[in-house]
């Protein structure tokens, strides 16, 4: 561990609407005044989880019942480089009260009212705005009216992302799947990200794009979207995904797959190392179900992405 780096935990608590607890940093301190997500330094001798339940029984006076890692990423401030390893937390024992005088506020990831935050915190809370479930489009194999017919109860039962992928679609084809993607999701506030170029994305009027990892390796900057995904496999591919700033990176192949059994798979231990690691959050793909998320969570998983499992 490089001494210069200071070990910092912090705590994602999320209600099962959504909203998370953010504090605000007490007088005396560093940017006073900075909104922040519970938590502090590590100290000698702890791990994280346990540093993670001592912040949190310090500062808010709550006993964690199910947390899970969620990302890490390193910061330099002027004061110090700091290492900040998130946990998203779920479920936890009392009710937080502000221990040491803080001021706390539970705050909707897509629309946070406090400011300022801190300024690590800034892609920290946009990733927080990423649901637990991405559809991937199959309008290939179940055909664009089929696709499209599933498309709209996905999102009356809740999808809030999806990329258009069906690569083997000709061009005008899959523009008009994405516009016509775009004008459903838009009517129930979910985004959609088109899988290939920025220009594309913009000619469908959606949030963002989504590359393959070779089309990520190509790239020296950030494609000028407002949503940038990236396809992984591997620590490498994750390392490219951030370093062009994506915001989330998908990791696959999970575990064994309909379309490729007897594949290799990278399962849970690999995924959950390679997803704690990383400073963007990981959805993973490849043989999951939507049912999968509380599980992908607790092994480091933004959440889940799903092919033929978003339109059953
Ligand atoms: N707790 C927390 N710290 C954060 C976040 N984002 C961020 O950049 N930091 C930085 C600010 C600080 O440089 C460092 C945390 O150190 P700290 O001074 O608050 O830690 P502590 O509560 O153990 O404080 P102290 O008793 O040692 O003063 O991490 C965040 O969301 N939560």
């Amino acid at each position: 561990m490089n001494a210069a780096v200071v070990e910092v935990v912090a705590a994602v608590l999320t209600q099962p609407d959504g909203r998370v607890l953010l504090a605000q940093r007490p007088a005396g301190k560093v940017y006073a005044g900075h909104w922040e997500f519970p938590g502090g330094k590590v100290e000698a001798g702890e791990t994280l989880e346990d540093a993670l339940v001592r912040e949190l029984r310090e500062e808010l006076g709550i006993t964690v019942s199910a947390d899970c890692r969620w990302i890490t990423r390193v910061f330099e401030y002027p004061h110090a480089t700091v290492r900040l390893n998130f946990f998203r937390v779920f479920a936890w024992q009392g009710t937080p009260h502000p221990h040491e005088g803080q001021v706390f506020s539970w705050q909707r990831p897509e629309a946070v009212e406090v400011t300022p935050l801190l300024p690590a915190n800034f892609p920290i809370v946009k990733a927080l705005s990423l649901p637990p479930v991405l559809g991937i489009s199959q309008a290939e194999t179940l055909g664009a009216d089929s696709f499209l017919a599933r498309l709209d109860v996905a999102l009356a039962e809740g999808l809030r992302l999806i990329q258009v992928r069906d690569k083997s679609l000709p061009e005008d084809e899959r523009l008009h799947l994405a516009r016509e993607t775009v004008r459903r999701a838009r009517r129930h506030g979910a985004r959609v990200l088109v899988n290939g170029s920025a220009d594309l994305a913009q000619a469908a009027d959606a949030d963002g794009v989504h590359l393959d990892a070779a089309a990520a390796a190509r790239c020296s900057v950030r494609p000028d979207c407002e949503w940038v995904g990236v396809s992984c496999h591997d620590a490498d591919e994750l390392a490219q995904a951030a370093a062009i700033g994506a915001d989330f990176a998908l990791l696959s192949p999970v575990l064994p797959t309909l379309t490729h059994p007897g594949a290799p798979t990278l399962g849970w231990a690999r995924f959950s190392a390679l997803a704690a690691a990383s400073p963007i959050p990981v959805y993973g793909l490849g043989g999951l179900a939507r049912d999968d998320v509380a599980l992908a969570r607790t092994r480091g998983a933004h959440g889940v992405a799903l092919l033929r499992g978003a339109w059953t």
